[in-house]
């Protein structure tokens, strides 16, 4: 596959000083989902925004679909469809205007067939004549996809595009996001959800602090995020872990007083029944257990402290 967005020693600083990007290097491949993760303020839409020509890097380039996005600044920006987080759109407006018009602003030339095809694949035929106050809420976030699609980009960027949205909408989202992909269309999103990448993604690259600690599959990501740790409090302390709990992942926590187990949920035996079976054999005795999966901020906690370690 052929990289349609390379990435290459990206820095952002801001006027205030702030350094927001440091040095990210990245490609994107040409047809995939690529979902970016990163808690808030982590620099996700200071890049997207560097992307699509919004924001100037300090150093750095970054060319889309072959174009340089300051050098060559409409092409780069004319392969990019953007669904910004909020909705930005005239509500008066009826909702095949704003999608004509939005094509109209890219200097594309009028394709009713083009427009309407992109408001059917998005279920918004029926409501073409509305105006946009009049749809729902997960409508209204089709209509600025419908817009964003208009001039026949080549990438697709959607930032946060489930932020604030109940259970049901954001699963109706996920399945148009993989209906839009079998166009051929590149999809980048950020989120802070794990589960949407999980959902969705082909790879996820994970940003904190300006920097891309990591760019893998999403089915290896998976692998590592699918951990649970159980802490078992024991009915009395003890000092040291007994040998014959080798063979489990296990630390002593709380000075002496519970011990924690990490295990793969994933896994066809998580040792969690023997785990148990054998603290009984040896006399270990819990009054509490509780199990907690782990979390994205654990995977960053994780890489952050083998960066240390490095
Ligand atoms: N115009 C600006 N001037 C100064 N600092 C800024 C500016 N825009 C963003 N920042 C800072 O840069 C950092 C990265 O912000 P950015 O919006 O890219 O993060 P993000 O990962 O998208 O977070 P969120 O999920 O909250 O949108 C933040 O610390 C933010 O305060």
């Amino acid at each position: 596959m052929a990289s349609i967005i390379e990435i290459k020693g990206l820095t952002k600083s801001y006027a205030s000083g702030f350094q927001a990007l440091k040095g990210v290097d990245l490609n994107i491949e040409e047809g995939e989902i690529f979902a970016l993760l990163g808690p808030n303020g982590a620099g996700k839409t200071t890049m997207i925004s560097i992307i699509c020509a919004n924001v100037r890097p300090s150093g750095g380039t970054v060319t889309v679909a072959g174009h340089d996005i300051i050098r060559d600044y409409r092409g780069a920006r004319a392969a990019i469809g953007l669904v910004p987080q909020e909705l930005n759109t005239d509500q008066f407006e009826r909702v095949i205007d704003t999608v004509t018009f939005s094509r109209g602003l890219f200097g594309k030339p009028r394709n009713d067939a083009y427009v309407e095809k992109v408001l059917r694949d998005l279920s918004l035929w029926d409501k073409r004549h509305n105006k946009i106050r009049e749809l729902s809420g997960g409508m209204k976030r089709r209509v600025m996809i419908a817009k964003a699609l208009s001039h026949e980009p080549r990438v697709l960027f959607l930032d946060e595009p489930t932020a604030g949205v109940d259970v049901e909408l954001r699963r109706d989202m996920w399945k148009l996001i993989g209906e839009l992909r079998q166009t051929g269309v590149t999809i980048i999103l950020t989120t802070h959800y794990i589960e949407e990448a999980e959902e969705m993604a082909d790879r996820v690259g994970v940003i904190n602090h300006g920097q891309l600690m990591l760019v893998e599959d999403k089915t290896a990501l998976m692998e590592k995020l699918g951990k649970k740790t159980l802490s078992i409090m024991l009915a009395e302390p003890i000092e040291a872990l007994p040998p014959e709990l080798a063979d489990w992942d296990v630390a002593l926590k709380a000075e002496g007083q519970e011990i924690e187990y990490l295990f793969d949920t994933r896994a066809e035996r998580t040792g969690v029944s023997s785990l148990l079976r054998k603290l009984g054999d040896l006399g270990i005795g819990y009054k509490d257990l509780n199990t907690r999966q782990s979390s994205l901020e654990d995977i960053f906690v994780s890489l952050v402290h083998q960066e240390k370690a490095a």
